[in-house]
């Protein structure tokens, strides 16, 4: 394992690269700048690294920041372009929370220096990590798949309609990921019996998007849960009353059984790849 304190590395030979962005609540020192710590942390993809922590008995790299994405969002477009120009999004450096709320007090949103500074210090080695290390499994294996974990509140009206399904897997349209790959997983989603959906509305962020290059043997899924599937989550607004609810591992077991199937299956189709 490797650790620079916030970035950890915990390496596996199995080609699968697991990335971890949003389970981060290190807030750099910054907490005084936000309307409130609480605020920075709640759309954080709570309790993640404990739903998947199963991963490395499998064989897995896990890659995982502890920096917030309120912070630097290491799945957005380090340029700046939005990940869905016209619809509403968050930015690189979140000035606002997903249901639009501003994140900083006045006249203490990062200016470009300061975007520029955290990109340098957060981005950049998570993405130059991800990259060691599909350079490391793809000299080791033919093909590999590297799958990005994300959770989201299950109504967020700024950001969808309605209620999200449980299961939704982004593979940028089609393009970051083979197609057989993409149709075993979505069938371990739809045998569930659970709402879930392929590239419905979240397709893959910068990560799935950078990262898949499936002609050159490495193959993008991002699998977006939404929290009642693994969580307590609250009916009606979230408060520091009730968020985060806490981490119920009894609750989890069967988005974690599934959620096994689904790496245990892209495993064995990167497996049974030679070339
Ligand atoms: N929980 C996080 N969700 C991702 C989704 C990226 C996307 O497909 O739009 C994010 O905001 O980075």
């Amino acid at each position: 394992m490797s650790d620079s304190s916030w970035l950890t590395v915990n390496r596996g030979d199995a080609p699968l690269l697991v990335s971890i962005p949003h389970t981060g609540t290190g807030l750099a020192g910054l907490d005084g700048s936000f309307v409130s710590p609480w605020l920075a942390r709640r759309d954080t993809d709570w309790w993640i690294e404990q739903l998947y922590d199963f991963a490395g008995e499998l064989g897995a790299t896990v890659v995982r920041t502890t920096v917030s994405r309120s912070i630097i969002d290491v799945n957005r477009d380090p340029s700046g372009v939005s990940l869905y120009p016209g619809q509403a999004t968050t930015e690189l450096c979140p000035t606002t929370t997903f249901d639009g709320e501003a994140l900083y007090k006045e006249g203490q949103a990062p200016d470009d220096n300061e975007v520029a500074r955290r990109r340098a210090t957060y981005f950049e080695p998570y993405h130059a990590a991800l990259e060691k290390e599909v350079a490391r499994l793809r000299a080791l294996h033919p093909q590999i798949v590297l799958y990005d974990c994300h959770s989201i509140r299950s109504v967020i009206p700024r950001l969808f309609e309605g209620k999200l399904p449980l299961f939704n897997l982004g593979t940028n349209s089609g393009t970051s990921a083979d197609p057989a790959l993409q149709d075993q997983v979505a069938a371990l989603m739809a045998a569930t019996g659970r709402p879930s959906v392929v590239n419905g509305r979240f397709k893959g962020g910068w990560i799935t998007r950078h990262h898949g290059r499936p002609e050159h043997g490495v193959h993008a899924l991002q699998m977006e849960l939404s929290c009642r599937g693994y969580m307590l989550e609250p009916e009606g607004k979230v408060a520091p009353s009730n968020w985060p609810s806490r981490y119920d591992p009894a609750f989890a077991a069967p988005m974690r059984a599934t959620l096994t199937k689904i790496l245990e299956t892209a495993l064995a189709w990167a497996g049974s790849r030679h070339s």
